[in-house]
């Protein structure tokens, strides 16, 4: 059975290959060059006939002609290519003298061999213009049918379709479709071409990975972006402050801070951008779960245990009447009865589950607790016992104290508008360590979590604009 990707991983993970140095002309290279690897080994001479859409489905494929030495090619046109990656690769074959047509003033005769290159992972909805036409035309032709990526019109990610190019051989790219596995026959054998992703970036957080996890919505109310409930403090003051504005320039809508009342003078003149809340005692303590639980409701998620010392037994107790926590300093354990993001250091991870902080033990002890945990350091690993990612964003400014703070709230409000802890970790690991990198770009190494915070929104912006 073929190890599948669907289209939103595989878009998020283009574009985290673009972030880390590897262009999207280069895969598009290679995918085309496999293309023409297969029917090469196939045969050796004959008409080839490449039905092009306007997306980068095409490009592949014009990239395909230009290693079909031998063969007679020409290309047809469903429409403008719109992809600036394909018309770049278009150009080259105009240039080189190949025929090119317009679907509708161009007349089809077969051919041996015909590349489908309509309609990728792109293909949305019900098929428009002349493509239902067009795949009708292949289907009743006789030549070797060979589909670049998946049969067009069919749905990359549920096998669905309507009309289909029924296919001979489908070349997909990286990892099968889903859909292709659900297509039956219509995709014909199946082969899967690396196109040059080296393992790694699998594993690694990137900007695709932040698109993921991040959203706004056009026609919002208040709350939509996320309700988070931050509880922390004391003996520190200013860590769950961090906390709380972290979450706020990460996006959620509202931020509430609950801290002891011993502090919650100081904590709450930090900000009139949040709405603070006092609770009863110096400390935390398992007396005010009930309270706190109460606070809870109206929001999406609890970040707890920020400027506190050894509260775990409270975070506990939360964690049986609360869906979803970010777990910080303090308050980490490994017994949480909830859906939950812990955030420990390597000291902590090792005071926590009592083991070095390395990747296997990591991986374990998030299976063992149910829980996702990022670890942090250089190298950030972030687990849910199943899936495991790396995160290499920040730099040496961010040992400074609260940038951990700063990514609990964070983590915090990309939780609260995703039910995966896993998509939300990833995602808070990245933006917090690429904020730190935008303050490195501006101040060097001596920035503050203060700092951090500031560059949040640029940083969010940044990523949500790379397309
Ligand atoms: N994501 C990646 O990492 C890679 C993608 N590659 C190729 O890129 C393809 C995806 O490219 P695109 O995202 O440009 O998408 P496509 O090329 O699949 O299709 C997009 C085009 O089709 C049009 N379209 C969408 N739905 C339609 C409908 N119902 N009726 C009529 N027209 C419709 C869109 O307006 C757009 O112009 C993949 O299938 C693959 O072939 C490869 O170059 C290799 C790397
Ligand atoms: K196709």
């Amino acid at each position: 059975m073929h190890e599948t990707i669907d289209s939103r991983h595989m878009n998020a993970l283009d574009l985290n290959c673009e972030f880390f140095g590897l262009s999207r002309l280069q895969l598009m290279e290679n995918a085309g060059k496999g293309i023409a690897e297969e029917i090469l080994s196939r045969f050796n001479h004959g008409r080839v006939v490449i039905f092009a859409g306007t997306g980068n489905n095409g490009g592949d494929a014009f990239v395909a002609a230009r290693f079909l030495k031998g063969f007679d090619v020409e290309i047809v046109l469903a429409g403008d290519v719109k992809s600036e990656l394909a018309r770049r690769n278009l150009s080259i074959l105009e240039k080189a003298g190949m025929p090119v047509s317009r679907w509708g003033s161009y007349e089809f005769e077969g051919g041996d061999i015909i590349i489908d290159a309509l309609l990728g992972t792109g293909f949305r909805g019900k098929l428009r213009g002349p493509y239902r036409a067009i795949i009708h035309k292949i289907n009743e032709s006789d030549g070797f049918k060979v589909s670049v990526d998946v049969p067009s019109g069919l749905d990359a990610d549920t096998g669905e379709y309507e009309t289909a190019v029924r296919a001979d051989l489908t070349v997909t790219f990286h990892r099968a479709k889903p859909g292709l596995l659900r297509a039956g026959e219509l995709a014909g054998e199946v082969v899967v071409k690396d196109i040059g992703i080296p393992e790694l970036f699998e594993k690694l957080s990137g900007p695709g990975d932040f698109k993921l996890a991040y959203r706004r919505f056009e026609h919002a109310h208040k709350g939509m972006h996320g309700r988070v409930l931050v509880v922390g403090g004391s003996p520190y003051i200013g860590a769950p402050v961090l906390s709380a504005l972290a979450a706020l320039k990460a996006g959620a809508d509202i931020v509430t801070l609950a801290v002891p009342e011993s502090i919650y003078p100081q904590a709450g003149s930090f900000s009139p951008e949040l709405i603070v809340r006092s609770i009863p005692g110096d400390e935390l303590s398992t007396e005010n779960v009930s309270e706190i639980a109460r606070l809870a409701e109206k929001h999406d998620v609890v970040v707890f245990g920020m400027g506190t010392v050894d509260k775990g037994d409270v975070a506990e107790e939360i964690s049986e009447r609360v869906e979803r926590m970010v777990i910080d300093a303090g308050g980490l354990s490994p017994s949480i009865h909830c859906n939950a993001i812990l955030t420990p250091h390597a000291g902590e991870f090792r005071r926590v589950f009592g083991k070095e902080a390395s990747e296997v033990n990591v991986i374990d002890a998030a299976e063992k607790s149910g829980t996702c945990i990022i670890l942090k350091g250089k190298r950030d690993i972030i687990s849910d016992g199943e899936r495991t990612k790396y995160n290499d964003t920040g730099n040496a400014g961010m040992t400074v104290g609260g940038t951990g703070d700063v990514l609990a709230g964070i983590a915090g409000a990309l939780y609260a508008i995703n039910d995966d802890a896993f998509t939300a970790a990833c995602a808070s690991a990245f933006i917090a360590g690429y904020a730190g990198d935008l303050c490195f770009e501006e101040k060097g190494y001596n920035f503050t979590a203060l700092d951090v915070i500031e560059k949040l929104p640029h940083a969010v912006k940044k990523i949500m604009e790379l397309k």
